[in-house]
């Protein structure tokens, strides 16, 4: 089988603590990506979901910035232009956490997150596909669907010096479709800007890191905003990275930091070696049960019916 990851690779998650001020949050991206490209020597790294504006429904169409047609100019989008020039500044692969999008054409808002290459071109946007709408009484209530639209793509970026990596953003690590599919597609790296909350980040947040992990036999890195108990929304922090073997290789607490890990191929490989799932999946005995589901409950956007 071809090398998934063709050389050893650091990756860095930027736990950024995010403000309602957008210049202010754009220049602390700068300091901390080129702080982990000079200091940490990260190739790959990763900026939170939301990173430029407080995370909240009332929030999205407020900070939104309109990426098409691409590339935008400076007064649509100044996010793009700023996170082109700060991959080419420190020559890495930036994934551009995410940020409200506004597409004038069908008037509609997305949760998006674009990444850079070294050279500080677009290499590839993601849109949530999965939006974020649940209700435990008594804890929490969030419906992004009130504002937001889904994406509809399997995001896969081909990184030349060393493979292929996904990016999906929060809500969307809770699919394991989505992860698997990017997998099977040769993926070492599932990457998830997220913004877990108090609730289901005591819960979930590192179960889901490392379930997608042992389910696909690849890296997986979670990227949160640091937590800030003065905002409308409490995000959960602990941006980790887990190996192939689901081992969590380094996990931070709720304040701002930078948590790196090199990612290596012989990782992948001896873990697949060990415990050969990949070569051992049975596609006779799993029938494509999505028509059937479909019929059940219906799409979740029914503009997709
Ligand atoms: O899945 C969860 O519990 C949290 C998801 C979330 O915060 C998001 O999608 O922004």
């Amino acid at each position: 089988m071809a090398k998934l990851l063709k050389q050893p690779v650091k990756l860095a998650l930027v736990q950024l603590a995010c403000t309602a001020d957008k210049t202010h949050n754009l220049a602390a991206a700068r300091r901390q990506v080129l702080s982990a490209a000079r200091e940490h020597g990260a190739r790959i790294v990763v900026l939170p979901e939301c990173f430029n504006s407080p995370y909240g429904t009332p929030y999205f169409p407020k900070y939104a910035e309109t990426l098409l047609p691409s590339p935008p100019s400076e007064a649509a989008s100044p996010t793009f232009h700023a996170l082109s020039r700060i991959a080419a500044e420190a020559k890495v692969y930036l994934v551009g956490g995410s940020i409200p999008e506004f597409e004038p054409k069908s008037e509609k808002l997305f949760n998006t997150s674009l990444t850079f290459g070294p050279d500080g071109t677009l290499l590839a946007t993601h849109r949530k596909v999965h939006l974020f709408d649940i209700d435990i009484p008594g804890k929490i209530r969030f419906k992004e669907s009130e504002v937001l639209s889904p994406g509809d793509k399997v995001t896969m970026i081909d990184l030349p010096e060393y493979g292929k990596i996904a990016v999906a953003i929060c809500y969307d690590v809770r699919f394991p479709e989505l992860a698997t599919i990017a997998a099977r597609k040769g993926a070492f790296l599932l990457l998830y800007p997220g913004a877990f909350n108090m609730t289901t980040g005591t819960l979930h947040w590192e179960l889901l890191a490392r379930a997608r992990a042992v389910d696909n036999q690849v890296y997986v890195g979670l990227c949160s905003p640091a937590r800030d108990t003065g905002a409308d929304y409490h995000a959960w922090g602990h941006s980790l990275i887990v190996d192939p073997n689901a081992a969590v290789l380094g996990q931070l607490d709720e304040k701002e930091g930078i948590l790196t890990a090199e990612l290596t191929g012989e990782k992948i490989e001896e873990t697949r070696k060990g415990i050969p799932i990949y070569t051992q999946r049975r596609f006779d005995v799993y029938p494509d049960v999505s028509e059937e589901v479909k019929a059940e409950i219906g799409n979740p956007d029914p503009s997709l019916s």
